[in-house]
């Protein structure tokens, strides 16, 4: 397979990697990071402004022909997707079966390798070499699609080194299919199938391409990093997440420096995943706004500021029930999520209800509207955004990175929603948040997940 990177209509891409250099022929001009072939399965789009010049981002050995396709049930999808996904290691090591027969992946080594046995549980016959994924999809806007950010167009493998048998027996499943229904993939892969018709031909900016390219199915997906099921919901909050083993921290931390970002800065061990980030300047004047407006608001509300929303912080007020407030802070927020995106490696991300939501410190009178005690959010990712600078104290406190973060107006901190942290009280003046409690490639609960005390 010759390399190539081609664009679909206005959001779609194709990238196919060079089995031998490993590397698109042609780097889309729009940014997508894309990885395969055990590393990671992830597209992350970026959408102008803010990151216009992010470089694509190739890792996979396609390798020459004969490309081994497996078309086949979603199920046996499901499975070649799971073999290539990163795993933890004892999963890796493990034989993974395969319902319905047909081969196993037996040496998925870790998220780097790229090379996988392949043994069938009827012939024993086994072949091993290097395997890649190649996936096509198209990025789709969250407000467009309720469930999926990414359309997945093709996955199709091919497979290098010791020749695979040359004739198709029962246990050869073929994986090309199409996808019948909701899934779960490994890592919370979500899908909601429209399936395509082949041999109908879509419509291209320039030109009229076959879908019998796209192959047989058209899948919406969604993707989580996270283990499934995400760690938020279900496990004590030991203080840090289980990181997906995907891109190393800093060197996208300098990619975004380099390309995209005003300022990124990790806060404390990088494995904890704390950015301090700092809006556009251009933005700055909205954040003054945002509290004209929630205070407007609030002066017209019985109880003001206690709206109740949340259980530990007693003063804040969602930008929704304000009048306009979802507008103002739309830059604001599409910058952040962005950053979430870019930082977490996540290609969907989403706001929790009542997100987001501005908060209040005053110094003196009820604790609770000073600070907010040890606790975790319940959600994948938190953003803080500091909307002005009128008190003294404050400051967002990590006992996992013995660290305190102080933020300047415009600057906003992002860090899981797990890692255990505090609201420290506020001295003097009053301090002023926007925070987002963020989930990562899926639609959030439709309860409002309220952060969590811990003990002390
Ligand atoms: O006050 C802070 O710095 C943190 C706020 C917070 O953790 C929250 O609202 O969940
Ligand atoms: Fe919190």
């Amino acid at each position: 397979m010759g390399p190539k990177g081609c664009r679909i209509g206005s959001r779609m891409r194709i990238v196919a990697v060079d089995a031998h250099k490993g590397v698109a022929a042609r780097a889309p001009t729009r940014s997508t990071l894309f990885e395969s072939v055990g590393t990671s399965l992830v597209g992350i789009p970026s959408s102008p402004p803010f990151f216009p010049n992010t470089p694509t981002k190739c890792v996979g050995v396609a390798g020459p022909p004969p490309r081994v396709k497996f078309p086949g049930t979603l199920e046996r999808l499901r499975t070649r997707l799971m073999s290539v996904l990163p795993l933890p290691p004892p999963l890796a090591k493990r034989i993974i079966p395969y319902p319905g027969g047909g081969w196993l992946a037996t040496n998925v080594e870790s998220c780097q390798t790229e090379t996988v046995s392949l043994k069938s549980p009827d012939t024993g016959a086994s072949v091993s070499g290097r395997m890649n994924l190649t996936l096509d999809y198209e990025e789709v806007p969250f407000d467009e699609e309720p469930v999926a950010q990414v359309r997945l167009f093709k996955a199709s493998t091919s497979f290098v080194g010791q020749k695979a048998p040359a004739k198709r027996t029962a246990s050869q499943v073929p994986l090309c299919c199409t996808v019948p229904q909701e899934v779960t993939v490994g890592n919370s892969l979500v899908s909601n199938t429209s399936v395509r018709q082949k041999n109908v031909r879509t419509k291209t900016r320039n030109k009229t391409l076959d879908v019998k390219e796209r192959d047989e199915f058209s899948t919406h997906w969604a993707y989580s990093p996270y283990p499934c099921p995400p760690p938020v919901y279900n496990s004590s909050p030991h203080g840090i997440l289980p990181l997906p083993p995907m891109f190393p921290t800093q060197s996208l931390v300098n990619d975004a420096t380099t390309f995209r970002m005003p300022h990124i800065e990790s806060v404390g061990p990088p494995q904890l995943k704390i950015y301090k980030c700092r809006l556009p300047s251009a933005l700055i004047p909205l954040l003054q706004r945002l509290i004209a407006h929630s205070e407007a608001f609030c002066r017209t509300q019985p109880h003001g500021w206690r709206t109740h929303l949340y259980t530990l912080t007693k003063q804040d007020v969602a930008l929704s029930a304000v009048p306009g407030g979802l507008d103002l802070a739309a830059p604001v927020t599409a910058c952040i999520l962005e950053h979430i995106r870019v930082l977490y490696h996540v290609p969907a991300i989403r706001m929790d209800r009542n997100q987001p939501h501005v908060l209040k410190y005053v110094s003196g009178g009820d604790a609770a509207c000073r600070g907010v005690g040890l606790h975790y959010d319940r959600c994948d990712v938190t953003a803080n955004l500091l909307l002005a600078h009128a008190f003294r104290g404050g400051g967002t406190f990590f006992p996992a990175a013995l660290t305190t973060v102080h933020l300047q107006p415009g600057e906003f901190l992002l860090h899981p929603g797990s890692l255990i942290h505090q609201g420290l009280d506020v001295t003097a003046g009053t301090r002023y948040l926007m925070v987002m409690f963020c989930h990562v490639g899926k639609a959030p609960p439709q309860s409002n997940r309220k952060p969590k005390a811990v003990q002390t």
